[in-house]
């Protein structure tokens, strides 16, 4: 869904809708409260130290809350009803804002008004620790969990990007009205603090009433909870103890506060960086800007960028960015490059505020969320206390010295230092909470970008050698394949021959559809319906027939395999590549053939000799000689792309000498037999027609359905996987898709085994290459990628 269409679906949810116009009606509030009350404190006095004091010490009071009340808030955020939790909260606030300038009515001691600016905002700051758990905890229960990060971004976006810039037009405004009324009339009626202190007051009235009146679900999951009331301390150390002992709480809980820790040091330093840019006010006022713009483009773009990243992966990797920024911005002379990485640290800080909130309501249970929401509010407002006043601490006792003869700053090593210890953070949070342990994050990174992210594989099996078979028709394969197998057969290996398509019984009726003569749908199947089949044949193939043999020790050769959808339906019919790549990754769980031997023959030839082997053609070997050529060359392509694992022989050369290439190759990967060690034992279940040679088919017979079907390989039973971590991963992605090098093997395949030379370096002892880990998934991305 696209995101606008993803904005207007959550915005037709009633109650949603109505919180988050609460929410920003009450951010608005917000806003305005920081700006006037800390201005009608200072208007309160005269003097610029007066009036910074006093304007220093509502913003520090605003702070103190956290310390006092916030561990408490989030017991009550679960405890108690949330909707009347943030009803009382809002109502109170609407009171004490509203006493603020109504206290000078009763007296014109300044003193005392400041001093119950102050308290007043001690309170107000207060009920806001309890509200905001409240509200965090109830949003998720009011959304499909899917539309969560749509309605984070929604909020995200009001709360930091709307209402502060609408709160600052509103004063500003206000001042400009009053300063006029002020220039005509001589003298001021109200005072622009005043009213805007009023408006504030009641904007929380509004959301109680409407969180009261109108979003009654809010409470929803009251009954529930009453039922089990432990005592408040023992909620509380519950609270604490999930948030210790969870790793995905503790990745993000280390996370958001190493991100706050380091936006204050920038902060902190912001001014002192801005001088030594060569600026002044203005600077820094820039470098903020671009911060925030920053911030803005990571959560609205971030989800799209990412596309279907995990959100774990999303929320690590983006506070590593804003911490990498910070790191970078120590180094720049010059503002441009300062601009840049400032948006660069807002981008990923938007994008981990998005991502973690969006994690919190997607994977904390209910009954948690309010305690683990107000952790985060405490923890948050703490560190950026403790970091600001630190950094700006030191930046005001640094200046620059001269290391070795080089100046550095204190500023610019600060900001380093933090940066980098950002980015440890990052990864350390990302190490512990990530999902996908063993897919590699640079590349899932850039599949998910490219709309295909990697998928955890199947365990790969540990025993047992995949050997595939490809090239053209009538290239030799079911002949090598067969002689393959009596070979080692005779050593006294366990051997499987099988093909694709048409091993297994569901796989016989896709063949059926696939290649039958009496074509269904007079012959025609869109490329993409074949592409499907031939993945879906697969799937059951590996499934049912090569990974319970391979987990048994068995040696398996497979008639074709992944490369021919790639050589077929990718090069021949033309689908993509990446996508026909994908597709198979994803039906096979992964798994890589550790051999695969192509035998490279002229299409001419090749369909000649299929031509007198069964006098017949089937729907693709009907196909035209440049389909057979661009097939051709496909093969050759992937077999240049990743010489270690293929074999490449001339198949025009006589079947005797081609079988001797591939048995020396074998040898290599198998090592010596160890008669009957490998041998399945009695009574095993696999049916002795599978293990014994058939007869190679006479020329012109139809080759018997069936053939190698081993139906009774479900009596063998798969054997349990192997450990995964066991198997050094490899991801499907990134092999050389065909036509990348087209040129790459046609000089070395004559009678050459290309990459033969290499086949010690497959087969080291503790066993050859492996199949592979890592595939790429899920399957819907295909739906919205155009092709
Ligand atoms: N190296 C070879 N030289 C000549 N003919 C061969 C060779 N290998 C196989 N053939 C014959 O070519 C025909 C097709 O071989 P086959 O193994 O069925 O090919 P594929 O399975 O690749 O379609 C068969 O009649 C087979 O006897
Ligand atoms: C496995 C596979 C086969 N095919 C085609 C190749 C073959 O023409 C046909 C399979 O028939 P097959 O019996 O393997 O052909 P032959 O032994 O004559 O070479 O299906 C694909 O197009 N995609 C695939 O993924």
């Amino acid at each position: 869904m696209s995101g606008a269409a993803a904005l207007r679906a959550i915005l037709k949810i009633r109650p949603f809708r109505r919180l988050w116009l609460v929410l920003g009606f009450s951010s608005l509030g917000d806003w305005l409260g920081l700006l006037a009350s800390a201005t009608f404190a200072k208007e309160q006095v005269s003097g610029s130290a007066a009036q910074g004091a006093a304007f220093g010490s509502v913003v520090a009071v605003r702070m103190l809350p956290a310390l006092v009340m916030g561990p408490l808030a989030g017991v009550v955020a679960d405890r108690w009803d949330r909707r009347y939790t943030m009803v009382v909260c809002d109502i109170g606030r609407f009171l004490l804002f509203a006493s603020i300038p109504s206290v000078t009515f009763f007296t014109s001691d300044s003193k005392l008004v400041v001093l119950w600016t102050a308290v007043a905002t001690f309170m107000i700051e207060t009920l806001q620790m309890g509200w905001g758990p409240a509200k965090d905890a109830s949003v998720p229960n009011l959304l499909p969990k899917g539309r969560l990060e749509s309605a984070n971004q929604l909020t995200l976006a009001t709360t930091y990007g709307v209402t502060p810039v609408l709160a600052g037009i509103v004063l500003a405004s206000l001042n400009t009205l009053l300063g006029s009324v002020v220039r005509s009339t001589g003298h001021s009626p109200i005072n622009s603090s005043n009213v805007a202190l009023y408006f504030d007051a009641l904007t929380f009235l509004a959301t109680a009433f409407t969180v009261f009146f109108g979003i009654k679900e809010i409470s929803g999951r009251s009954a529930a909870r009453r039922a089990k009331q432990a005592s408040i301390w023992r909620e509380f150390l519950a609270g604490w103890a999930y948030v210790g002992k969870t790793p995905l709480v503790r990745g993000l809980v280390q996370g958001i506060l190493c991100a706050f820790a380091v936006a204050g040091a920038v902060v902190g330093t912001a001014s002192f960086y801005s001088r030594s840019l060569g600026g002044g006010d203005s600077t820094f006022y820039i470098l903020f800007a671009f911060l925030f713009i920053g911030l803005a483009l990571g959560i609205v773009g971030g989800p799209r960028l990412v596309g279907e990243l995990s959100r774990r992966r999303w929320f690590g990797l983006s506070i590593v960015l804003a911490a990498l920024s910070v790191a970078v911005l120590a180094f720049a002379w010059h503002l441009v490059i300062a601009v840049v990485f400032a948006v660069g640290v807002g981008v990923g800080a938007g994008m981990a505020l998005l991502a973690g909130t969006t994690l919190m309501g997607r994977e904390i249970s209910d009954d948690l969320r309010g305690r683990v929401f107000s952790f985060i509010q405490v923890g948050t407002q703490l560190t950026l206390l403790f970091s600001v006043s630190v950094t700006s601490l030191i930046t005001g006792f640094g200046g620059s010295r001269r290391v070795l003869g080089i100046p550095v700053s204190t500023t610019r090593l600060l900001l380093f230092v933090a940066g980098v210890v950002g980015v440890a953070a990052g990864i350390a949070a990302l190490r512990q909470m990530d999902d996908k342990k063993g897919v590699p994050l640079f590349k899932d990174l850039v599949g998910s970008i490219r709309g295909r992210p990697l998928s955890l594989a199947e365990p790969a099996p540990r025993v047992g050698r995949f050997i595939v078979f490809e090239g053209g028709e009538g290239a030799g394969k079911s002949t090598q394949v067969q002689r393959l197998a009596n070979r080692l057969r005779a050593e006294g290996h366990d051997v499987v021959i099988t093909r694709e398509p048409g091993a297994t019984d569901v796989g016989a009726r896709i063949r059926g559809l696939l290649l039958d003569p009496a074509p269904v749908d007079g012959g025609q199947i869109a490329p993409r319906a074949e592409a499907l089949l031939y993945a879906a044949d697969r799937a059951h193939h590996v499934a049912t027939v090569v990974r319970p043999a391979l987990n048994r020790g068995a040696v398996v050769i497979s008639d074709r395999y992944v490369d021919s959808s790639l050589a077929y339906q990718g090069a021949g019919r033309t689908l993509p590549v990446d996508d026909v790549r994908w597709l198979s990754g994803w039906a096979t769980g992964g798994l890589k053939p550790d051999l695969v031997v192509l035998l490279d023959v002229d299409p001419k030839v090749g369909l000649a000799r299929a031509g007198r082997r069964s006098g017949q053609t089937d729907r693709l070997e009907g196909e035209e000689l440049p389909f057979h050529e661009r097939v051709r060359y496909a093969f050759l392509d992937l077999a240049a792309a990743d010489p270690n694992r293929y074999l490449v022989l001339d198949a025009s050369r006589p079947p005797e000498a081609v079988a001797g290439m591939v048995a020396e190759r074998v040898v290599g990967i198998l090592g010596p037999a160890q008669p009957g060690a490998a041998q399945p034992e009695p009574g095993h279940g696999e049916a002795e027609h599978l293990r014994q040679a058939p007869e190679p088919r006479p020329e012109a017979e139809p080759r018997p359905e069936g053939e190698a079907r081993p139906e009774a390989e479900a009596g063998a039973g798969p054997q349990p996987a192997a450990p995964s971590e066991a198997v050094a991963g490899e991801a499907v992605v990134g092999d050389g898709a065909a036509g990348e090098n087209a040129a790459g093997v046609g000089a070395t395949v004559e009678g050459a085994a290309v990459g033969g030379g290499n086949a010690a370096g497959d087969t080291a002892p503790g066993g050859p290459e492996q199949p592979t880990k890592v595939l790429e998934g899920p399957l819907s991305a295909l739906e919205s990628r155009p092709s």
